[in-house]
C-alpha cells in the first residue's frame, strides 16, 4: 500500500495521543509532524509519554509547506479545527477531522471549500464503529417509531454540547420522519432546559460527568412500549479503527464526506 503522509493537530490530547500511536503502529501511515499551540521548534519526543522524533509547527502553513503531508488529522477544539480544516484545503491537504463543535453554516462553507478545490476531506463526529451502528439503527427504528429523545453522556472536560455524535443522529432521524413537536402541546418548562435543546422536534439531553468517556442512549416510544439503542465508549482506543479507515478513505475520495457511516458499508 502506498505511504500516507500525515500531520497530527491536538497530538497532546487524549484523542490525538491515541492518533499518534496509530500513526506509529500503521505500517503503510507516516507521522511527518505535529500542529501545536505551543513547543515551536521542538520535537515530539521532547515532550513527556511521546518518542516520536517529528517536529512540532505553532504556524500550520509553515508545517504543511515544509513536511508536504498528503492528510491532517484534526483533533483539536471546534474553533481551531474550523481554521485547521480550511488551511489544510487551501494548502492541497486532505482533512480528517474528529474535531466537533461545528455548526450547519461552519460545514456548509467547508463542503463549498472542499468541491472549490477537488480534493477529498472526511469530518466524522465519532470514529467509532459502533456508534455508526447505533446512528444508522436509530435511523432505521425512527420510520417505525416517531417520538425519540437523545441523552448524551461524556466527560466534563468536554467542551461542545451537544456533542457532535448527539447533533448527528438527530440529523439521521430528523432526515427519515415528519417534523413533530414531542411532548404535551401545552407542557411548560419551570426551569429553563429541563426538556433539552430541540433539533426539528427531537429533544437532546447532555450529561457532563468525571468518569463518564463517551456515552449515548437513543430513546424512543411508542404504544405501551420503549426502545433503546445505547453506545459506549470506554476508552479512546475505541475511535481508532475509524480513524485508520478515514485516513484510508480520504486519499481516495474528492469531495466531503460528513459521517462516516457513509463510507462503511
Ligand atoms: N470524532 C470522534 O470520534 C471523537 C471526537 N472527539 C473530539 O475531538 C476533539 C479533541 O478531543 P480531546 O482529545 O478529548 O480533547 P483534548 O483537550 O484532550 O485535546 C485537544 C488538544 O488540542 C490542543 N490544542 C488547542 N489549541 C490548539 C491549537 N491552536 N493548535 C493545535 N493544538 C491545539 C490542546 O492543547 P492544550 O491542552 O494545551 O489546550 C490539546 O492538546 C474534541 O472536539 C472532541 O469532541 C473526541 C473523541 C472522539
Ligand atoms: O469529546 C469527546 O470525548 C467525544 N466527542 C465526540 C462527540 O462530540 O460526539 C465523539 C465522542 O462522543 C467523544
Amino acid at each position: 500500500m502506498k505511504e500516507i503522509k500525515i500531520v497530527i493537530a491536538g497530538a497532546r490530547g487524549r484523542m490525538g495521543s491515541e492518533a499518534v500511536k496509530l500513526v506509529e503502529e500503521t505500517t503503510h501511515f507516516s507521522l511527518v509532524a505535529v500542529v501545536d499551540h505551543k513547543h515551536e521548534g521542538k520535537s515530539l519526543k521532547d515532550l513527556d509519554g511521546f518518542d516520536v522524533d517529528v517536529p512540532i509547527y505553532t504556524d500550520i502553513d509553515k508545517c504543511f509547506f515544509e513536511t508536504s503531508p498528503d492528510v491532517l488529522i484534526d483533533l483539536t477544539t471546534p474553533e481551531i479545527g474550523k481554521i485547521h480544516t480550511k488551511k489544510a484545503l487551501l494548502n492541497g491537504v486532505r482533512p480528517v477531522v474528529g474535531t466537533t463543535g461545528f455548526s450547519e453554516d461552519d460545514l456548509a462553507e467547508l463542503q463549498e471549500l472542499t468541491t472549490e478545490k477537488g480534493i477529498g476531506a472526511i469530518i466524522a463526529p465519532n470514529f467509532a464503529i459502533g456508534a455508526i451502528l447505533m446512528m444508522k439503527f436509530s435511523q432505521m427504528a425512527a420510520k417505525y417509531l416517531q417520538d425519540v429523545e437523545i441523552i448524551e453522556q461524556h466527560h466534563d472536560q468536554k467542551l461542545d454540547a451537544p456533542s457532535g455524535t448527539g447533533l448527528k443522529t438527530a440529523e439521521m432521524i430528523a432526515a427519515v420522519r415528519e417534523e413533530k413537536q414531542q411532548g404535551h402541546p401545552d407542557e411548560k418548562e419551570i426551569l429553563t432546559g429541563a426538556r433539552g435543546a430541540n433539533y426539528k422536534g427531537i429533544r437532546l439531553h447532555s450529561v457532563r460527568l468525571p468518569g463518564l468517556i463517551a456515552h449515548q442512549e437513543v430513546m424512543f416510544g411508542g404504544d405501551g412500549q420503549t426502545l433503546k439503542i445505547r453506545h459506549d465508549s470506554y476508552n479512546r482506543a475505541s475511535f481508532m479503527s475509524g480513524v485508520k479507515l478515514a485516513v484510508e478513505n480520504v486519499m481516495k475520495v474528492d469531495l466531503l464526506v460528513y459521517g462516516l457511516e457513509n463510507i462503511i458499508e
